[in-house]
């Protein structure tokens, strides 16, 4: 097994050289006006390595959307319990898309996982707080005290998700809250997942709050703290997770924002971004330079 900080940035160029020449096709996110604005040539990568500095190169300061999923869903654990948890969400993979309906309804309202909207519009509603600005700047606040990190609320982000009303997201809140799954009015439920997809950080701090994930102040792992690694192996690329599991097996989450999240156990973590999509809603860059890095480590 080779040293995650051994890969550098002359390394990995060549890595990219060969995926550019796979010409592999990718679309912005149409939905998110300023997502769909972005320069789809923009990339970077930041890694760190448990008991070494971390160091990156390329474009610093991403929007998280749903790579923020795996952190709400720590905290909601922290604030209601496992039991509470289990009872307002699923831990099943997806077998449709992120914000697909189809798959809310067959499992009767209730959402099938926390890294899916369904899921994580639901334990947004139940975050500590009365209003969406209120639970979303509780949960910036403690995720920034725990991680020392700067995560902020990228409000000219917010703005442009509120300009497209999101109807699909609407149909979720709905749905869940005919269900019963919901912890406050469709409106702060929706708010406050809205506002929390929009906090904003750099690589450098995405990749602090995935070590605290795996590597607790150089601790072992709580039992949230290990129940949201495996749903992040297990759900993180909706419903592609199953399969990048068994040919990279690192345990990842996604954003449609381009950004992604690796954990790589036992050695640190790193977070690539490459705004192109492909159709699961997932890096395509960032997909492919992550099974490089994966086979390059297992070498
Ligand atoms: N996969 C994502 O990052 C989706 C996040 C986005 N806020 C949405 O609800 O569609």
């Amino acid at each position: 097994m080779r040293d995650l900080n051994s890969i550098t940035q002359s390394t990995v160029e060549p890595w990219l050289t060969d995926i550019e020449r796979l010409d592999l096709s990718g679309e912005l996110p149409s939905y998110i006006p300023q997502l769909a604005q972005v320069d789809p040539q923009h990339m970077g990568i930041y890694i760190q390595s448990l008991d070494c500095p971390g160091y990156g190169w390329g474009e610093s300061s991403v929007p998280l959307m749903s790579v923020i999923k795996p952190f709400v869903l720590l905290y909601a654990l922290e604030q209601l319990g496992i039991d509470k948890i289990k009872r307002i969400v699923g831990h099943m993979p997806s077998d449709l898309s992120y914000n697909s309906v189809e798959q809310l309804q067959a499992d009767g309202g209730f959402p099938r996982n926390p890294m899916i909207n369904s899921g994580a519009i639901a334990l947004c509603s139940h975050l500590p707080g009365s209003t969406g600005m209120e639970k979303c700047q509780k949960f910036c606040d403690r995720l920034n005290k725990d991680g020392q990190t700067h995560l902020f609320l990228d409000r000219q982000l917010l703005a442009s998700v509120e300009s497209l009303p999101n109807v699909i997201n609407q149909e979720l809140t709905k749905l869940l809250a005919q269900s019963g799954y919901l912890g406050s009015s469709e409106a702060v439920a929706l708010d406050t997942y809205q506002r929390v997809c929009c906090l904003s950080s750099s690589l450098a701090d995405l990749v602090k709050l995935g070590l605290g994930l795996i590597d607790p102040q150089g601790q072992t792992q709580s039992e949230h703290q290990l129940w949201v690694t495996q749903l992040i192996q297990t759900c993180g690329l909706y419903e592609y997770s199953t399969e990048f599991s068994r040919l990279v097996g690192l345990p990842t989450k996604s954003g449609v924002s381009g950004v992604l999240l690796s954990l790589v156990p036992q050695q640190g973590a790193i977070a690539i971004y490459s705004p192109l999509l492909d159709s699961t809603g997932n890096s395509v860059v960032g997909m492919a330079l992550l099974k490089r890095i994966a086979a390059y480590l297992q070498d």
